[in-house]
């Protein structure tokens, strides 16, 4: 229970804000967006307090400092507000996850009980915060300044009298989002870091060259102070109608993809066998069944596959700014990368090792595999490392997967594109190989049929179980044969660019290796955060792995 004396926002500032800080340890570890609930804090504070009003209520942006037992911090954005009486009373059955604690406010006429709460929650508040962006206003704190302001874009998109509230999102995400009459969606960004966050930056350049497969951006908040770089606070886009994302997508049509695989002809068939490398194969003609098993979906990921494309063209192309422009891979890069590399998998190992006896049985058995197979790991970094012909990076989506595509019927839209969640911003912001991208969906083409397996779609664990056997084999056909014709329109737009590798040997190394990389790091991903969706990265690193080898035998 928090208590305050006479207003509630004595809780933001000074000698008041004591009590808040003592029980944020235990708030944030509730909340979905926080990063930190497997790390031990060391303190909590409040580094920033900013009002902003309706006139009626008030919202303060806190940015909250964690400081871990590591000696690492990391800064969390939180609106927040109060609610008396009734209204807490509404909030707390009909936005239960919204409420942060009980609160008490005390003045001279006595005692008022009530509830401070997340402020986006509050449709007055976060519709001030829309309107704000379109009148380029700005909220000061105590070291510094949120700043809105709206894009070129932003008389196009929005409709500024907002004709409905803004609601935050039911999906399930990192950050928190509040989409207003299907018109405009305002993210907020939880964990905060110096520097423009990717999702902003690359968003506004595409916006500006009309970039047509991402949702233009309508405007941002920057926090600002006098000195460091600008904190990208929230960033304003258009809604797209969707149909849902192509991971859900996928789900449906593996889920068909199976029921034609149980039919007669196939029943007693098993697929036709594996061993040809896929960049191979999408250099051939579709294997008849394989058009045939996967039906409309060959269609699906070719257009994914041109797309993602034309997305590397676009911001291979983007003039104006040299973190845009372009570079050849040196010496120096390939050795960096190669030593965090060969950092991460070690670690994610020892994680793994930790973790091996809470997997399935098969599951401990390709684990062990996965320790045995560490020569062709290291085999496939060496060989990254070592690549003799430069190579070009440039910026990428750099966490693209299934679930970073809305599906608008006939045709896609990437967003996300603030890079993977736990890297720093200044990783986030580097230039990579576009394979990096590549790479990233074709493992999602890999989740797809193996999260369909393990009941993924209907929620069931497969961590008792592990991956039912009988199908596997016709799993890895459909992630197999969704990749190639993923790989093929993309090569066919991608191989003419300057960005693409000259060399056959040098894809080759480069697929490989970010293949490789990606898996390492979903495993790491969900032995933090999803224990029982392991087995799917570990079946897919191994069956990598063990490729790998009978290629090069
Ligand atoms: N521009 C948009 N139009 C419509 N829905 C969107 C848009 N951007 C995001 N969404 C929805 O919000 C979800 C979360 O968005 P995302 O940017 O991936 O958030 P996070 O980075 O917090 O995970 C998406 O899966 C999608 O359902
Ligand atoms: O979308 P986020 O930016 O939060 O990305 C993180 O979470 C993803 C899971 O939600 C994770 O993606 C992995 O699981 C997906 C299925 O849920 C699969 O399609 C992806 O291929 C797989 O990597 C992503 O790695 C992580 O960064």
């Amino acid at each position: 229970m928090l208590t305050a004396m006479h207003q509630w926002e004595s809780l933001c500032e000074g000698a008041g804000a004591e009590a808040l800080t003592a029980l944020l340890p235990d708030i944030l570890k509730t909340k979905r967006w926080f990063g930190g609930k497997a790390r031990r804090i060391k303190a909590v504070s409040i580094v920033e307090s900013v009002a902003v009003s309706t006139g009626t209520a008030t919202m303060r942006l806190l940015l909250v400092r964690v400081e871990y037992s590591d000696g690492t911090s990391e800064t969390y954005q939180m609106p927040v507000t109060a609610a008396f009486g009734s209204e807490a009373i509404r909030l707390q059955e009909t936005a239960p996850q919204a409420v942060l604690a009980p609160l008490t406010v005390r003045s001279d006429s006595g005692e008022e009980q009530g509830i401070l709460y997340d402020a986006l929650w509050n449709p007055a508040l976060s519709r001030r915060l829309f309107e704000a962006i379109g009148q380029g206003e700005q909220f000061h704190g105590t070291a510094g300044t949120a700043a809105a302001t709206p894009t070129k874009a932003f008389r196009e998109l929005v409709d500024v009298a907002y004709p409905q509230d803004p609601t935050v999102l039911k999906a399930e995400q990192s950050n928190t989002s509040l989409s207003c009459g299907g018109q405009v969606i305002l993210k907020f960004y939880r964990r905060l870091e110096e520097g423009m966050n990717p999702d902003l930056e690359i968003g506004r350049h595409l916006t500006a060259v009309r970039f047509p497969c991402v949702p233009p951006i309508a405007g941002a908040i920057e926090y600002r102070r006098t000195s460091g770089d600008p904190m990208t606070l929230a960033l304003l886009q258009q809604f797209i109608r969707n149909d849902g994302d192509a991971w859900q997508q996928s789900l449906h049509a593996v889920d068909q993809f199976m029921v034609r695989t149980a039919g007669d002809l196939y029943r007693e068939a098993a697929p036709p066998g594996r061993g040809r490398p896929l960049l191979d194969l999408a250099r051939e003609e579709y294997l008849p069944v394989a058009r045939e098993l996967l039906g409309g979906y060959v269609q699906s990921a070719e257009c994914l596959g041109r797309r993602t494309a034309e997305l590397h063209l676009a911001l291979s192309q983007i003039e104006d700014d040299p973190a845009f422009t372009p570079e050849g891979l040196t010496s120096a890069y390939r050795h960096e990368r190669y030593v965090t590399m060969a950092a991460s998998a070690e670690q994610t190992m020892a994680l793994l090792k930790e973790r091996v006896a809470q997997l399935s049985p098969k599951g401990q058995t390709e684990a062990r595999r996965l320790f045995d197979l560490k020569p062709a790991l290291d085999r496939t970094f060496r060989a990254f490392r070592d690549l003799e012909r430069p190579v070009s990076l440039i910026r990428c989506h750099g966490d693209y997967h299934l679930g970073q595509v809305l599906s608008t019927g006939s045709d896609f839209v990437i967003i996300d594109f603030e890079g993977e969640p736990a890297r720093s911003l200044a990783s986030r912001r580097r230039k990579h190989p576009p394979m990096l991208d590549v790479a990233g969906m074709v493992r999602s083409f890999h989740y797809a049929p193996f999260a369909f397996l393990a009941g993924k779609r209907t929620g069931l664990a497969v961590a008792a179980q592990g991956i039912p056997g009988e199908s596997v084999l016709w799993a890895q056909f459909w992630s197999d044969w969704a990749s190639v014709a993923f790989l093929k329109a993309y090569l066919g737009i991608a191989s003419a660019t300057k960005f693409w590798p000259k060399e056959e040997r040098d894809v080759r190394v480069l697929f490989d290796v970010c293949l490789v990389e990606k898996a390492i790091y979903e495993l790491g991903y969900e032995l933090n955060n999803r224990p029982d969706w392991v087995e799917i990265p570990l079946h897919g690193l191994v069956d990598l792995l063990e490729m790998a080898g009978s290629e090069r035998a």
